[in-house]
């Protein structure tokens, strides 16, 4: 695929720097120290620019996200964390408040969870505009709107339907919809396909990958699966052990990964012409094989 023309000459719209988040040990023991979750990383997404994150189950990348956004309380967050040059790490509540489902907004693995289902469809994807103070005639108009643009059928008509009279992939689809009407610039989408099946897995990540190219949303990917960056992102980080240990275009990261830990992640991703017999090769825990990253020229 011919690479996107991305401006990185700019500033970039998120801007990451030194990130560290902590959490106490459990158990109120202080004298167990802390848990350092992510060691201090560098990351940064331009306008318009699809990123990945990828790394094996447990790597932080949740905890980067939720650590943007502030999401958990328990997080003890240092370093710089800057939204169009804002900086958040160390900001009043209400200015991350103020950028949250406006400014950036986040969909989850599990989009029963992210619903109410008290609630009607139509209410939850008008939330974000009724809170910005418009009228609840145009909100459920603009839902309706948004609910059809994300391929959802008889969207005007289902806007009174609750969550659990939707099938999962039409259910992660009022969950885009709630995320993207505020019409942010950025979504960061954590495993946005995991708990869906693979023919809707693709609709979805197409769809994120369609409203980002319509609406010059820039998107932070979180996946564990290496198999769904290719098509999808510009640019992807690799995440180890709450660190970053590689970055790359993506094109750069298939043909020539730089760290051992990569390749190893790429070695496990199934191939059209994988023979089912055999294994995947296995991503070894951290600090099972030596560090390695090669330097760019000499992959
Ligand atoms: N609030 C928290 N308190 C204590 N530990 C946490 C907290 N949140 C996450 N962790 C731990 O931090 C580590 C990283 O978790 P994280 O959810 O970021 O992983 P991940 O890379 O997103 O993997 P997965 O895809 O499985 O969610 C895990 O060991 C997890 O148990």
């Amino acid at each position: 695929m011919k690479p996107r023309a991305i401006d990185r000459d700019i500033e970039p719209f998120l801007r990451v720097r030194k990130l560290r988040a902590t959490v106490a040990a459990p158990g109120h023991r202080p004298e167990l120290g802390e848990r350092e979750l992510v060691r201090g990383i560098d990351l940064d997404v331009w306008p318009g620019e699809r990123v990945a994150l990828v790394g094996e189950s447990g790597s932080g990348k949740s905890v980067t996200a939720r650590g943007i956004l502030q999401l958990d309380p328990s997080l003890r967050l240092t370093g710089s964390v800057e939204v169009a040059r804002q900086q958040l790490i160390g900001a009043a509540p209400g200015t991350v408040r103020g950028i949250r489902g406006r400014v950036v907004s986040m969909v989850f693995q599990d989009p029963m969870t992210a619903l109410n289902p008290v609630l009607t469809v139509g209410d939850q994807v008008a939330e974000p505009l009724r809170l910005a103070g418009t009228s609840r005639k145009e909100a459920m108009r603009q839902a309706a709107d948004m609910l059809d643009r994300l391929g959802v059928p008889n969207a005007r008509t289902r806007l009174g339907a609750y969550p659990q009279e939707f099938s999962g992939g039409m259910r992660q689809r009022v969950v885009l919809a709630a995320a993207l009407i505020g019409q942010p610039s950025l979504l960061i989408a954590d495993e946005p396909t995991t708990a869906l099946d693979v023919l809707v897995q693709e609709q979805i990540l197409d769809l994120i990958v369609r409203q980002s190219d319509e609406l010059r949303l820039a998107v932070l990917l979180i996946t564990h699966d290496l198999g769904l960056v290719a098509g999808a992102t510009d640019r992807v980080y690799v995440m180890r052990s709450g660190e970053i240990v590689e970055e790359a275009l993506v094109d750069d990261l298939f043909t020539h990964p730089g760290h051992s830990y990569t390749r190893a992640l790429l070695g496990a991703v199934p191939t059209l012409d994988h023979d089912p017999e055999v294994p995947l090769a296995p991503v070894p825990a951290a600090g099972a094989e030596p560090e390695q990253c090669l330097p760019r020229s000499r992959r």
